[in-house]
């Protein structure tokens, strides 16, 4: 198979679906490695670590687009990339489709076939292809966080570790999945007081046996929010329900209630965010404030810290690159993890979340795929 790679066009985006090392397995697979010109620079990957692992150097974008049978990207496809996809081509990126109708359509109207990293599962329930970077994004949501504190940043201006005869931070971590845990390790190590709340009761009992009364777990009703988001100085939005858009957990009812400076860093905004006046930001400006509060939403955290983030991604995307690579369409047809990752199949939105968040008419899979 042709495999092709683009650059990344996303604000302040420096990872790549790609690595050398990655290029290098594909090639030892028998497939040919198309890279767009600098598409490595975020992590320090120049063209000749890429041609030494065995790729060609491609000028442009168009060019991966008009010639490779599978692109492997890293975040959604931007309105000038979705433009150039193509029917019985195969797209293998994040994608956080139910927040984004317009996307849904442009990837429905190229006859693409989608399979997003976000909703691959695996043997244990988990998604492992989103686990790596939830890592990441948990635990620079508490840096990003510890910033925005900060005065000068428009925060209240509170040191989250606090210092000898002063009170710690209080963080509050709503959703104890992977960016939760990662979240409340960072906070922990900072000496934070850190609350995780979850509606999962397993879950809840998971962190509590592994953090030893050092974190507070709460089940997750909205008189245990409340009284939790109003005593807290930095809140963590960390849910997830798979493929689907984020509930709206804080609502803007709840803002004048909060401490003024306090901070709200909204992870799962990529998939439509968890507090209600949470909109998307980039990188350049990621911050903004609603009612005295500070709010930080930016859909790609992990691509502030690329040399960790494209490395951790990579080492989860390989092996299902490789069988889409290897097999085409049959991987996705044969292996039901694979198939839970299909959104998009020939102009039909193929994932049941997806679907239902926006009004369109399920495909199943198995169906579209003609699966026994
Ligand atoms: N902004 C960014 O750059 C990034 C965002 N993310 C996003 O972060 C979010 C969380 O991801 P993960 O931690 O991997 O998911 P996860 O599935 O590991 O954890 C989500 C947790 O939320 C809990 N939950 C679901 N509904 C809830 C509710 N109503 N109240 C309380 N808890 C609830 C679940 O029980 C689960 O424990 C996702 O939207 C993911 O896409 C992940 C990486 C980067
Ligand atoms: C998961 C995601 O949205 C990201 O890594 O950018
Ligand atoms: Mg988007």
């Amino acid at each position: 198979m042709l495999v092709g790679c683009p650059r990344e066009i996303k604000n302040h985006e420096y990872r790549v679906g790609l690595t050398p090392a990655s290029v290098r397995e594909y090639v030892a697979h028998g497939h040919q490695v198309i890279i767009e010109t600098g598409a490595g620079e975020g992590i320090g990957a120049g063209d000749d670590a890429y041609r030494a692992a065995g790729a060609t150097i491609v000028p442009d974008a168009a060019t991966v687009f008009a010639r490779a049978d599978m692109i492997v990207k890293v975040k959604e496809p931007q309105p000038s990339e979705w433009a150039q996809l193509r029917e019985g081509q195969l797209l293998y990126t994040y994608l956080h489709l139910a927040p984004d109708p317009e996307q849904t359509r442009g990837l429905l109207a190229s006859g693409v076939t989608a399979i997003a990293y976000e909703t691959v599962t695996d043997e244990r329930g988990g998604l492992p292809l989103l686990a790596p970077m939830s890592e990441v994004a948990g635990r620079l949501s508490i840096q990003a966080g510890a910033t925005a504190l900060q005065k000068a940043n428009g925060g209240l201006g509170v040191l989250l570790g606090g210092v000898p005869g002063v009170a710690p931070g209080k963080v509050v971590v709503i959703g104890g999945g992977v960016v939760g845990l990662h979240a409340a390790l960072m906070a922990t190590g900072l000496g934070a007081e850190v609350t995780i709340l979850d509606r999962s009761l397993p879950r809840l009992r998971t962190l509590d046996e592994l953090f030893r009364g050092r974190v507070k777990t709460l089940y997750s009703t909205t008189e245990a929010l409340e009284n939790e988001i109003f005593a807290a100085d930095l809140v963590i939005g960390a849910v997830l329900v798979p493929g689907a858009a984020a509930p709206k957990l804080v609502t803007r009812e709840m803002l004048p209630g909060m401490k003024a400076g306090a901070v709200m860093v909204d992870v799962a905004i990529d998939q439509g965010g968890c507090f209600e006046t949470s909109h998307a930001t980039t990188h350049s400006d990621p911050t903004f404030v609603v009612d005295g509060v500070v709010h930080y939403c930016v859909a790609n955290m992990p691509g502030a810290v690329p040399i960790t983030s494209a490395t951790a991604l990579n080492n989860a995307t390989l092996h299902y690159g490789l069988m889409l690579a290897d097999k085409g369409l049959a991987a996705v047809s044969e292996d039901r993890h694979l198939r839970n990752g299909l959104n998009i199949h020939r102009g039909r939105v193929t994932n049941a979340a997806v679907a239902a968040a926006l009004g369109y008419e399920l495909a199943a899979p198995e169906a579209v795929l003609k699966v026994a």
